[in-house]
């Protein structure tokens, strides 16, 4: 009570600080506690913690008002500290949830409905399922070819629901996994393998005019790699080639933006279920009988890119489970198929937490026991600098930098060195006059930053990335872009919480709200994640590799709902699309922490 009458009153403490600008815990640290009037009054000198006593979890009220208490500043009633965005809740528990601070399907419903007030599929599937059912009558008469045919209604509803479960299952889900949705009668559907039949799905007569264009384009060297390739798979065919003829490639590559880059390309962790920690006695979860095993037995051609990045033991998963796969008694490495890994060792290796360059190396591709039965092939070219849209200034800057790129991975700088050596940046490409450093990086790579809300080109912050070395240096950056670019703001908070699976630490009364949310790991986001409208940002997990959503792609925020995000993709070929961003469960996997934490 006193607390709020002190934010009522707005009272000077210590150092000028106004008594609404803190938290209930900073209360001491500028004012003192006077047990005779029951009053808080401004601290004249030393300092106190304030600290908020612990309350069990059973305890419901108590427990969310603390939790409202930790983030809540300067109240002047209960029903203020209940009250979000102009609402007045019954609970403080509600009142979290509003906030969207706590970890239950609420926030998820609640997240639908917004979604769907944002005009999204929910929405426009009630308004358009009318519709969707006009050309289905004419359509039929077509496929039975009798112009007389007349449906019912209940016959309509379930031809919809039927092509609506064809295109689910071409992507990988289906209505039975949809609750409260009817379900279509089953006779029609085809039940073929569906990842097989969404393998075999390619335009083969655009691939057949392709590859004749394509093989026509290939420098020497390419096209000694390409004979080399086709001539393992079949005597003259090539991956295009090979789809051409109804053939299965499986496309992967180590990271999701890269898989990105591949017609049909997929994760490899997602396409062969590698574990994602993988150790020496990892082998992929594939079911022998499985439609994923049956797929992977008729791919004619794996092809792996930017594969160096990997630890050795996905692709020794791999070599197991092939073997399995394809019964595999002669004892051929990956089961006897061609598979072709692709990527440049000067490039990113595994990473792995706190290892040295020796451990590192040794948990490379080339470290693989079956690296002796791979065949390195070379491509020297770069084929960026032939690019006929370079001018020959553009052209020869880039030669330059590739060059000096190219000895820094090649360990050709300072020689003799140990892999370890000082590397001179030439001096154009270095910031030299710069007060604030992070102000001078900022103001180089985006301009004046107070102007940057005014840019309308979409291509303006595609082309502007600022790589950072460590997460230490990414938050300075992220901070001071986000001081200075103009537009709404919003912080967002993360529920956390005991992971379920963890039973030890779930009543552990050590283990506060406060204290999870405080936790600052890497791969997680912060507590309090701040946004802006026009924001770029980039996203760290796969979320949709098929839609684009994936690690790496590249955003700009377009509204700031409560529990949704809407941006727009700014990179690779979905580029321009709208997209909505629910708050997920992460579980960071590979901690030192020893309990295991959700953040939402
Ligand atoms: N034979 C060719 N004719 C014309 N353009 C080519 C040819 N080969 C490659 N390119 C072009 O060169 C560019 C670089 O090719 P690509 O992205 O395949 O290289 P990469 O080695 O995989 O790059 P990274 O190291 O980033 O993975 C692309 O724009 C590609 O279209």
């Amino acid at each position: 009570m006193a607390w709020l009458t002190l934010n009522r009153k707005n009272t000077v403490g210590k150092n000028g600080k106004r008594a609404r600008e803190l938290l209930y815990a900073e209360i001491p640290a500028y004012f003192t506690w006077d047990g005779t009037n029951k009053q808080w009054k401004k601290r004249s000198r030393g300092f106190s913690l304030g600290r908020i006593n612990y309350v069990p979890r059973k305890m419901e009220d108590e427990y969310y008002l603390r939790v409202l208490l930790n983030i809540f500043r300067g109240p002047t009633s209960f029903d203020d500290i209940k009250t979000f965005n102009g609402v007045v809740y019954q609970s403080y528990k509600e009142a979290c949830f509003a906030r969207g601070i706590l970890d239950d399907d609420q926030v998820f419903i609640d997240g639908l409905i917004e979604a769907n007030s944002l005009a999204r599929p929910e929405q426009v599937w009630l308004k358009t399922c009318h519709l969707l059912s006009e050309d289905i009558e004419t359509k039929k008469r077509e496929e039975y070819n009798n112009p007389e045919l007349t449906l019912t209604e209940a016959q309509i509803i379930n031809y919809i629901f039927q092509e609506i479960e064809m295109i689910m299952l071409f992507n990988g889900g289906t209505l039975k996994d949809i609750a409260h949705l009817p379900q279509p009668s089953r006779e029609d559907i085809d039940n073929s393998n569906r990842l097989i039949v969404d393998e075999m799905r390619y335009d083969r007569v655009y691939l057949e005019e392709k590859h004749v264009e394509w093989v026509q384009m290939l420098t020497t060297e390419q096209r000694s790699i390409y004979d080399e390739i086709t001539g393992a798979v079949f005597k003259d065919l090539d991956a295009a080639a090979v789809r051409s003829r109804g053939q299965v490639v499986l496309n992967v590559a180590s990271s999701g933006i890269a898989s990105l880059l591949l017609e049909g390309g997929r994760t490899a962790h997602s396409r062969f279920a590698i574990p994602l920690n993988p150790d020496e006695y990892s082998v992929c979860k594939i079911k022998p009988k499985s439609d994923l095993a049956k797929l992977i037995k008729e791919a004619s051609l794996i092809i792996w890119d930017e594969a160096p990045m990997m630890s050795k033991f996905c692709f020794e998963s791999l070599d197991k489970i092939l073997s399995d796969i394809m019964k595999n008694r002669d004892n051929k490495v990956f089961g006897g198929k061609v598979v072709v890994f692709g990527g440049d060792f000067r490039q990113v290796l595994p990473v792995i937490n706190g290892a040295g360059r020796a451990e590192i190396v040794m948990s490379s591709l080339n470290a693989l026991y079956l690296w002796d039965h791979c065949k390195v092939l070379k491509l020297t070219k770069n084929m960026r600098l032939l690019s006929d849209k370079l001018s020959v200034d553009e052209a020869k800057d880039i030669q330059k930098i590739s060059d000096w790129l190219l000895a820094v991975g090649d360990g050709r700088i300072n020689e003799p060195n140990d892999g370890e050596a000082v590397i001179d940046i030439p001096e154009e490409l270095l910031i030299t006059e710069a007060e604030n450093p992070v102000a001078a990086i900022c103001k180089e790579i985006y301009g004046d930053p107070t102007e940057m809300h005014k840019n309308n080109d979409p291509k303006f912050f595609q082309k502007r990335p600022i790589l950072a070395p460590t997460n230490d240096d990414v938050n300075p950056i992220n901070h001071y872009m986000l001081q200075h670019l103009q537009g709404e703001e919003r912080i967002y908070l993360s529920a956390d919480s005991i992971d379920p699976t963890d039973s030890d630490s779930l009543n552990n009364p050590v283990i506060t709200l406060d204290f999870l949310n405080n936790i600052k790991l890497s791969g997680l986001p912060h507590h309090a994640l701040r946004l802006k409208i026009g924001l770029p940002v980039m996203l760290l997990r796969n979320i949709d590799p098929k839609g684009g959503l994936c690690n790496g792609t590249r955003l700009q925020i377009t509204q700031l709902a409560n529990h949704i995000v809407e941006a727009k993709v700014i990179t690779g070929d979905k580029s321009g699309d709208i997209v909505l961003i629910l708050s997920i469960n992460l579980t960071p996997s590979d901690t030192k922490l020893p309990f295991k934490m959700r953040r939402r």
